[in-house]
């Protein structure tokens, strides 16, 4: 009798990181941008409870800025899944502080902006399915849509930059945890300037995967991205 074998191999844990340490100096604001409202909470709220509630995800990083006056009165806050992290001066120090915290070998982390709160779960499943495809990691981005052009120092067009291959690099970026944290921490330590994980992993000379995601999923940075992200959040809400 063949006994059909029920083994599954067991699969690497999940580990979001949510750099959440920033201030948010481009919005204006009179918070940090990661606590300005957004549907029935905050812009970090929205963002932590698509990752919460992704049964994909075993467990959630944030890095909160040292004097992180807001973050207590969450009820995210509370998330058994949850653990907080003391972020960094730049966004690569506060991911890479929350990756130090991570004790599993063998995880993916899932590194995903808190200014982020218009993902969705497909597209996480999307970048979760990849890691066959691109064992190295990979980022979603969105192919760009407009003419491109490089600007002067006096403010006209310089040249138009070919954009048949030019993508918006979005969040989540999804990489093994052993090869990130050290090609951050030595990315940092060249003076790279590291403004996303996938720069990083392509000093070291790592070719992340490139995994088409949604255009909606913007980085609230400047004041009319706020109600933006309120009409496409709305508009996910409606149609789920
Ligand atoms: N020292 C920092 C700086 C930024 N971030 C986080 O990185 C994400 C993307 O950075 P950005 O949009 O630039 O946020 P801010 O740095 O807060 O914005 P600004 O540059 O306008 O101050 C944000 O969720 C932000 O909270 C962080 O964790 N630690
Ligand atoms: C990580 C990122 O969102 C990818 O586009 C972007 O690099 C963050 O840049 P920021 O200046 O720290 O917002």
């Amino acid at each position: 009798m063949s006994h059909q074998s029920s083994f599954k191999p067991l699969q690497p844990k999940v580990i979001a990181v949510v750099p959440a340490a920033g201030i948010g100096s481009r919005m204006k604001a009179e918070c940090p941008k990661q606590y300005l409202p957004l549907a029935d909470s905050c812009i970090l709220a929205v963002t932590l409870d698509v990752l919460l509630s992704h049964p994909a995800i075993d467990e959630v990083f944030v890095a909160l800025n040292a004097d992180d006056q807001f973050f207590a009165q969450l009820p995210q806050a509370q998330h058994p899944k949850l653990h907080q992290v003391i972020g960094g001066a730049e966004r690569v120090d506060s991911v890479i502080a929350a990756l130090k915290q991570i004790d599993d070998a063998v995880s993916w982390a899932l590194v995903h902006d808190a200014a982020r709160p218009c993902l969705t779960h497909a597209d996480i499943d999307k970048l979760l399915a990849s890691r066959e495809q691109y064992p190295q990691g990979a980022i979603l981005a969105a192919p760009v849509r407009d003419t491109m052009k490089r600007a002067r120092k006096d403010g006209c067009i310089d040249t138009t930059v070919p954009r048949d291959a030019l993508w918006h690099a979005l969040t989540p970026q999804f990489f093994p945890t052993a090869t990130l944290l050290p090609a951050l921490e030595q990315a940092v330590q060249a003076g790279v300037n590291v403004t996303d994980e996938a720069s990083a992993m392509e000093w070291a000379g790592v070719a992340p995967g490139l995994v088409s995601g949604r255009a909606d999923n913007i980085k609230v940075t400047h004041p009319d991205d706020l109600p933006l992200a309120a009409l496409y959040l709305a508009h996910h809400r409606s149609i789920n």
